[in-house]
């Protein structure tokens, strides 16, 4: 119940001081202020759920023989170290802060050197809420610190969020010291549209599924399968919508797209562009540098987001997770058919079916190998639901009650109630 107090008056904090935090965010990340509120939002909530299940930790009570009996307690792992990435930083913070301290742990969180600022007030908002020193830590730093964090021997468990190549060097450094780790890594996540869904909410989905934080998003359903009769009408719809999208001052009210994170991000992106068309693809809108007509803003990173046609599943963009806003479409005729090519990825962070048919639906996330599935909606993140990845998205995972599990060690007590009986 202590614990519980702490992070229900951490999460009021959150809420008090939403707006500040929300126009730090952008400032930090680049993402519009709109995008912002909803990620501090999130981050109270979670922190609040995690309160909840904080006081209703326990463990079970086993009968025995000869009225002997055992019992088990749920005991915290020590000192976990969290490691973010740039995309959701405050966000990242408290879907690990909020389970690993419900849990009885410290942490020590190293953000991403892109994104260091919101989480330093994280810290601060923890020792207002009564935290003692030393429970919630922020470190500096990039890779060098990160893994100098996943190799200390006084460190118990790692969870990090990012890449595939770095999640995998974690878990080899995790592995000397037998730590357990939770890895939130990339995707390359389908969507997939039936020609009998509802075409204007399919669309929506298809958006929402490809375009917040400028695309830079690790469940984003970017390999949007749709059937071959309504690939048209899809499409220009689609096109039409993405071409509306408000870039600019992600400050503004009206902003619905800011800057990518930095330039060798952009260069990255524009880079799968440059190579998609090498490989066949269309560009049917967006893909081009996009210079804000605020002075101020020239020098950003910004781009008009993109949406590739003529895709076929072998080219790269395709294949590889861009991270920003590029969506792919690729028509299919089958439900067998899109199945096996949805699940044809060494990914499965996520994905999405759009069908009116409640029978398919089920049938058809029920053979997709994702952590993450939808139906008929995409990129919803409710903390009560459990969060994370198949294949090399990771494993572990984040958000609702079996992260308690992820966070903490169970330990059995064997009580005897009668005489030892030796075999000696
Ligand atoms: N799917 C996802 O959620 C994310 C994917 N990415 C992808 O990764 C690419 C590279 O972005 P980065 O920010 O460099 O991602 P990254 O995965 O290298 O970095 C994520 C975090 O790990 C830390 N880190 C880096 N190397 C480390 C190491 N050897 N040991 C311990 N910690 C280490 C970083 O400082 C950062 O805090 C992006 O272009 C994007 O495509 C990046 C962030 C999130």
């Amino acid at each position: 119940m202590e614990r519980s107090r702490v992070l229900l008056e951490a999460a009021r904090i959150i809420r008090e001081r939403s707006e500040e935090l929300a126009t730090m965010e952008t400032i930090n990340n680049g993402k519009s202020i709109f995008e912002a509120r909803v990620d501090i939002e999130i981050s109270w909530q979670t922190l609040e759920y995690y309160a909840g299940l904080a006081g209703s930790m326990a463990g079970q009570h086993v009968q025995l023989p000869g009225g002997s009996f055992g019992y088990t307690r749920r005991e915290p792992l020590g000192v976990c170290v969290g490691i973010g990435a740039w995309n959701y930083p405050f966000q990242i913070a408290c879907w690990k802060s909020g389970p690993a301290l419900a849990s009885g742990n410290a942490m020590v969180y190293k953000p991403s050197p892109f994104t260091p600022i919101t989480v330093v007030l994280l810290a601060e908002i923890f020792r207002e809420a009564g935290a003692p020193p030393g429970l919630f830590n922020v470190v500096q730093g990039g890779a060098s610190t990160g893994e100098f964090l996943s190799k200390h021997p006084d460190v118990a468990k790692i969870s990090f969020t990012g890449s595939v190549p770095t999640g995998s060097k974690i878990m080899e450094m995790a592995s000397k010291g037998i730590k357990p780790v939770t890895l939130e890594l990339g995707g390359k996540s389908p969507l997939i549209i039936f020609s009998d869904s509802d075409l204007e909410n399919a669309v929506n989905g298809a958006m929402m599924a490809n375009f917040l934080t400028q695309g830079q998003v690790c469940c984003n359903g970017t390999r949007v399968f749709v059937q071959s009769n309504i690939l048209q009408k899809f499409t220009e719809e689609v096109v039409k919508k993405v071409k509306k999208i408000k870039i600019g001052d992600p400050l503004l009210e009206d902003t619905r797209m800011g800057p990518l994170i930095n330039r060798p991000q952009l260069e990255k992106v524009f880079a799968f562009i440059k190579g998609a068309k090498e490989q066949g693809a269309k560009v049917l809108t967006g893909g081009e540098p996009y210079i804000p007509e605020d002075q101020k803003l020239k020098a950003g990173f910004y781009m008009t987001p993109c949406v590739l046609g003529d895709c076929k599943d072998d080219m790269t963009c395709v294949k590889e997770e861009i991270f920003g806003p590029v969506m792919s479409i690729l028509p299919f005729d089958t439900e067998e058919e899109v199945l096996e090519r949805a699940n044809n990825s060494t990914y499965g962070l996520a994905a999405g079916v759009f069908t009116r048919d409640i029978q398919r639906a089920h049938r058809v996330v029920a053979s997709l190998q994702a952590g993450m599935c939808f139906i008929n909606n995409y990129n919803v993140s409710p903390v009560e639901l459990p969060f994370g990845g198949y294949k090399k998205s990771g494993f572990g995972r984040e958000n609702g009650q079996v992260t308690i599990e992820y966070y903490s060690q169970l330990k059995t007590v064997c009580v005897e109630m009668g005489k030892v009986e030796s075999v000696f």
